[in-house]
């Protein structure tokens, strides 16, 4: 390296020194004003409450509002997720919270969980999706994380019928971009693989990939795919279909990058809790309603949605599971449940149908 070289790091060096003094300076003020904010908090609760720390409606804002300001050279999705991290660390300080997902450790939902609450949190490993519902409504925990649906492989019918079952309310969404890579462990030969391991969702969205590859080789569905991971460390030959936290846990190598066979394969996750998030202007909503088996059931349901121009984003069937009905929908829409044209909606279908229950409205996903 040149002498002129050599100064002029030095002088960007010395710079640089000089702004994160600066940084560190002002994330611990913040950090200052977020202990205020908790003994506020505190201070304002009616008798015998506990205090809301979360406050999804404001995390969305926070974001929201660092990506309209964000002039670049970082992309907006990296200043937010640099500034979800300082939040998560800021909520820490007034409450670490305890998050239950679909476990085990380096699974797609604990990706999602992170990516939604930041890496402050205490994230903790369910071997189900019913037992994540189980801790949140038991209070063992704050909040859960559970996938809900896939872009390739459509509802994940555990999550919907979970649901039916407890008295939870959704408080956010995330959306993860969904890629998969072959891995292998140290002791497979790569032309010797006999087995391929990974959950069933899994091995069908690389279903034409491995079509093509593998056309031979046996697929093993087991519970996860961060669980193939694991199995395959101490296993000869076989290789197992992950995404890249399980790959770096189980210390994997990566022989295939991204064998997804859609490119814009994607998982959306829902964050359930018992706190009800006030509206952000950027909301949606999520109901299950159960219908009287009767001729033009669905038409009825929809129409005060149209009426009211209420933009529906999903809807799934599920067979009811108690005998009196005999079917029921999940239905999301654009939205909050306390905007006057949804709270019409609701009444309307309120009159006209078995039964409504809101199971919440939440930001929508903002990274
Ligand atoms: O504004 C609040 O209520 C806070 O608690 C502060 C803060 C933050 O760090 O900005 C932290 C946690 C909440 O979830 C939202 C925001």
């Amino acid at each position: 390296m040149s002498s002129t070289e050599e100064s002029q790091l030095k002088a960007l060096r010395k710079r640089i020194d000089s702004i994160d003094e600066k940084i560190l300076e002002l994330i611990s003020d913040r950090a200052r004003c977020a202990q205020e904010v908790a003994r506020v908090k505190m201070q304002s609760l009616p008798e015998g409450e506990s205090p809301v720390y979360y406050r999804p409606e404001r995390e969305a804002w926070v974001l929201n509002h660092i990506m309209e300001l964000n002039k670049g050279p970082l992309d907006n999705e990296e200043m937010a997720r640099l500034f979800r991290e300082i939040m998560s660390t800021c909520l820490a300080l007034e409450q670490p919270l305890k998050v239950a997902f679909l476990g085990p450790e380096g699974t797609f939902t604990q990706a999602a969980a992170l990516k939604h609450f930041g890496n402050a949190v205490i994230s903790v490993p369910m071997a189900a999706i019913d037992e994540v519902f189980r801790e949140v409504a038991a209070g063992a925990v704050n909040f859960g994380v559970v996938p809900v649906e896939n872009s390739t492989e459509g509802a994940i019918n555990h999550t919907l019928d979970s649901f039916m079952e407890h008295d939870l309310h959704i408080c956010g969404e995330v959306e993860l971009r969904i890629h998969h890579h072959l891995l292998v462990g140290e002791n497979t030969k790569t032309d010797r693989i006999t087995r391929i391991y990974s959950h069933a969702q899994s091995l069908a969205q690389c279903r034409k990939w491995l079509d093509s590859h593998y056309p031979n080789v046996e697929r093993v569905a087991v519970s996860s795919n961060a669980d193939a991971a694991k199995r395959i460390k101490g296993e000869w030959n076989s290789a197992a279909i992950a995404g890249d936290m399980a790959s770096d846990l189980y210390g994997l190598t990566k022989l295939h990058e991204k064998i997804e066979d859609r490119p814009d394969n994607s998982t959306r996750f829902l964050i359930i809790g018992n706190q009800e998030v006030p509206p952000t202007g950027e909301d949606k909503t999520s109901i299950i309603v159960s219908c009287r088996n009767k001729p033009g059931a669905l038409h009825d349901l929809l129409a005060p949605f149209h009426t009211n121009g209420i933009d529906l984003t999903r809807i799934e069937t599920r067979p009811s599971r108690s005998g009196v009905w005999s079917y029921v929908f999940f239905i999301d829409f654009r939205g909050h449940r306390h905007d006057p044209l949804i709270k019409d909606v609701l009444e309307r279908i309120n009159d006209s149908q078995v039964g409504v229950k809101v199971l919440g409205s939440y930001p929508k996903a903002v990274l």
